[in-house]
């Protein structure tokens, strides 16, 4: 942390405009070396959080290589905590990375992916679940998954969470008293009324434990796999979702080869379709690895879309993905309603009993609003309304789930009037195990996982 680190903090390629980005103690110092104020100024007389007109100039040529706008950051008042300077240039990918050369020979090391987020967690600014946040708001797809971004960010599971943890270090407080003065031992009812504030808090982290089917929805939204025998009109319904031509959609069976993954926003939501090579009965051999594939798109998909024709007759190929769907959450849609229905309904519904089948027509669009309808009321079918907080990651409910665990052994022993010493034992895993959702407590690797997850800059 006592190196100044450098990188380009906006994507490569070209555009308006780019902005390297510097943090450490010499950030300053390195900037002066290439940045000349216009009209001339000192670099430590710019005032903090304004932006200041100038040019970069290569040290060894004194050329100008970009006329910049550059804005100086005072430690602690800047994402890092750490004195930054951010030189906002134009948004060349050559000129970029010629003004990071500079700044890298002027001194600086080229930061890691997420090194900036990594050291506004390292000096307090964010704990890990905001961290967390900043990328979730960076890959954020949909508004749902960008409104819950932004309250993790700006502390909302934090704070829920930081409650418990101070209600958990008052109890454990009490029992350390005890601990400590152990002529006084605890009574019956000063144990009772521990044991009612523990179970209070082990409620609200199951209640928090329940938030992460929506909190995962709202983030990642849901793997839905488009699934059919070959020609029922698998792409063609994908382009219609997508309102584009993405897939290839050919009168021919088995035009679709490879999976091929998609995602289509319905209203605040979005999903992760995949468009999938057509099962059938004696697959050519090309075919038999899209099967494969088909099969592997199926197993991660939360939700099966069977795609049948409805202008032919169900044949062996329907009946053997019907039953390769079996016991899959999924939609049973009837394709190509626009031509005279061939399919018989009732033998359909003895095969497949269930949800009631979906007339729709991928190439006139009649029935996707009420697909789409369904697919949405479907994914958030038992999400609570409310505006707490949620938890979005499995780390997250895994951390949960070991605490509460922790804390029901704490009940049991404070009801079974076990020792101080092993109350306070479970007490402190759990301590432990919210302290390390929070980030109070982590290994290395375990930041190495999340923030390698950043793109560099960030
Ligand atoms: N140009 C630019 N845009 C950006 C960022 C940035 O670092 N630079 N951000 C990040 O990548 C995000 C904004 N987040 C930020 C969070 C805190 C501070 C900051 O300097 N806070 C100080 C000073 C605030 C003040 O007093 O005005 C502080 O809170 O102490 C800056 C950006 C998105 N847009
Ligand atoms: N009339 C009509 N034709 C459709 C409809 N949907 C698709 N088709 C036609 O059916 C044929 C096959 O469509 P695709 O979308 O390629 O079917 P697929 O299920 O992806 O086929 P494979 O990739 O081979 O498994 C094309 O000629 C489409 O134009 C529909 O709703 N109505
Ligand atoms: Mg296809």
């Amino acid at each position: 942390m006592d190196d100044t680190i450098a990188a380009i903090a906006t994507p490569l390629g070209e555009g308006g405009i780019h902005i390297v980005r510097i943090s450490g103690k010499n950030a300053w110092p390195i900037a002066s070396k290439l940045f000349r104020a216009a009209p001339p100024q000192a670099t430590d007389s710019i005032p903090p959080l304004k932006a200041t007109f100038g040019h970069i100039v290569d040290p060894e040529t004194q050329r100008v290589l970009d006329e910049v706008l550059l804005i100086r950051f005072e430690a602690p008042r800047s994402y890092t905590c750490e004195d930054v300077v951010e030189i906002h240039g134009h948004g060349g990918a050559f000129v970029a990375a010629r003004i990071l050369q500079s700044v890298l020979d002027a001194g600086a090391r080229l930061a890691q992916p997420g090194e900036f987020t990594r050291r506004a967690f390292l000096n307090g600014r964010l704990d890990l679940t905001q961290a967390e946040a900043v990328a979730d708001l960076i890959h954020a797809a949909s508004d749902k998954a960008l409104a819950s971004a932004v309250s993790q960010l700006q502390g909302k599971l934090s704070e829920t969470l930081n409650g418990l943890y101070d209600r958990l270090l008052a109890v454990l407080s009490q029992l350390e008293a005890a601990i400590d003065f152990p002529e006084e031992g605890l009574e019956f009812e000063r144990k009772q009324a521990m044991a009612g504030q523990v179970r209070a808090v082990q409620k609200e982290i199951d209640q928090l434990i329940a938030t992460f089917r929506a909190g995962r929805i709202y983030r990642e939204g849901w793997n839905v796999a488009l699934v059919g025998k070959p020609n029922v009109g698998k792409s063609s319904l994908l382009n219609a979702l997508l309102k584009e031509d993405r897939a290839i959609v050919t009168p021919h069976p088995g035009t679709t080869r490879d999976v091929l993954e998609e995602r289509v926003r319905i209203r605040d939501l979005h999903l992760n379709i995949v468009d999938t090579a057509g099962i059938r009965h004696q697959p050519e051999e090309i075919e038999e690895e899209g099967i494969r594939r088909t099969r592997r798109a199926l197993e991660k998909a939360d939700l099966a879309l069977v795609v049948l024709d409805a202008s032919s007759p169900l044949d062996g190929n329907d009946t053997l993905l019907l039953d390769e769907v079996k016991g899959k959450p999924c939609f049973l849609l009837l394709n190509k309603s626009d031509r005279p229905a061939q399919l018989d309904i009732q033998t359909l519904a003895q095969k497949f009993p269930g949800e009631a089948p979906l007339n729709i027509s991928a190439t006139t669009g009649a029935g996707l609003d009420t697909l789409v309808d369904r697919l949405y009321t479907r994914m958030l079918e038992g999400v609570p309304s409310g505006e707490g907080a949620v938890i979005t990651r499995e780390r997250h409910r895994a951390a949960l789930a070991n605490a509460t665990e922790a804390l029901a052994n704490v009940v049991n022993s404070l009801d079974g009037d076990l020792s101080e010493d092993l109350v306070a034992v479970d007490l402190n895993t759990a301590l432990e195990h919210l302290g390390g959702l929070l980030g109070k407590t982590f290994v290395e690797d375990l930041l190495d996982q999340i923030f390698d997850d950043f793109c560099i800059g960030k």
